[in-house]
């Protein structure tokens, strides 16, 4: 069935119950990390800086626009660059990236798959991402996937981001259900944290990001190597 890998001890758990499948963006749905490391260095090339390496702006993504680009002046996930320059940089990053938002940027394997499936048992689906909504929209529109959301919400959207459970619970507010019917897909310890702050189980995928570490020590309810193998873990509660 799934060679998912299953952290709780209690298997009984399986198939949650649920109504709600959140799901992240980058890392999760879409391999986006070329674009996102052409936009910074193009962005360094800009201010004359040295150019990074692919691997290690991809380890930069996680917390948001702002956040990749005091990392990638820093060359360090906890660098704070000196304010002007970073003012600076910030308008040039946002503009590289508008202009290579989708060069290599596509759905990972059995994503559609994945979606059409849930779609299908009736689950709302919902995405929160830390990315900045004016690069999301597009993006969730250029690769066919902005059509089976009911709610995104991005990392400006609110004055929280992940992994503030801020998002989750505003979600599960709209849709009128509580944060245990919903379920929180992503590949990073921001949304595992975020879920389990708000109240929500949540499954990583071990395909994306998640800042440079290990995403089997990320405390969440299941590995699953797809969105498919997820929908296999859960089931339909109806509304
Ligand atoms: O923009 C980021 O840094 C990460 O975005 P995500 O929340 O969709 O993974
Ligand atoms: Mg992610």
């Amino acid at each position: 069935m799934t060679q998912s890998k299953i952290h709780k001890s209690n298997s009984d758990l399986f198939p949650i119950p649920l109504k709600a499948v959140i799901l992240d963006l980058d890392g999760t749905l879409l391999d986006t990390a070329e674009d996102l490391a052409l936009a910074a260095n193009a962005m360094l090339r800009e201010l004359n800086m040295t150019e990074l390496p692919s691997a290690t702006i991809q380890s930069f993504i996680g917390k948001g626009v702002p956040k990749l680009v005091k990392r990638t002046l820093t060359n360090d996930p906890d660098g704070e660059p000196d304010p002007a320059l970073f003012e600076q940089a910030l308008p040039l990053y946002e503009r590289c990236y508008a202009e290579n938002l989708h060069v290599h940027t596509r759905p990972y394997p059995k994503v559609i798959e994945g979606l059409d499936q849930l779609k299908q048992s009736g689950y709302h689906l919902i995405c929160i991402t830390n990315k900045t909504e004016v690069f999301t929209l597009p993006l969730l529109r250029k690769t066919g996937l902005a059509g089976y959301f009911e709610l995104v919400l991005s990392g400006d959207s609110l004055p929280k981001r992940k992994p503030d459970p801020l998002p989750l619970l505003h979600a599960c507010q709209q849709f009128n259900i509580s944060p245990e019917e919903a379920l929180l897909i992503g590949d990073s310890s921001n949304d595992a944290i975020a879920a389990r702050a708000a109240g929500c189980y949540s499954f990583c995928v071990p395909y994306g990001y998640n800042e440079g570490h290990d995403v089997h020590k990320i405390d969440c309810d299941a590995v699953v190597d797809s969105i498919v193998d997820a929908n296999n873990l859960i089931t339909y509660q109806g509304h």
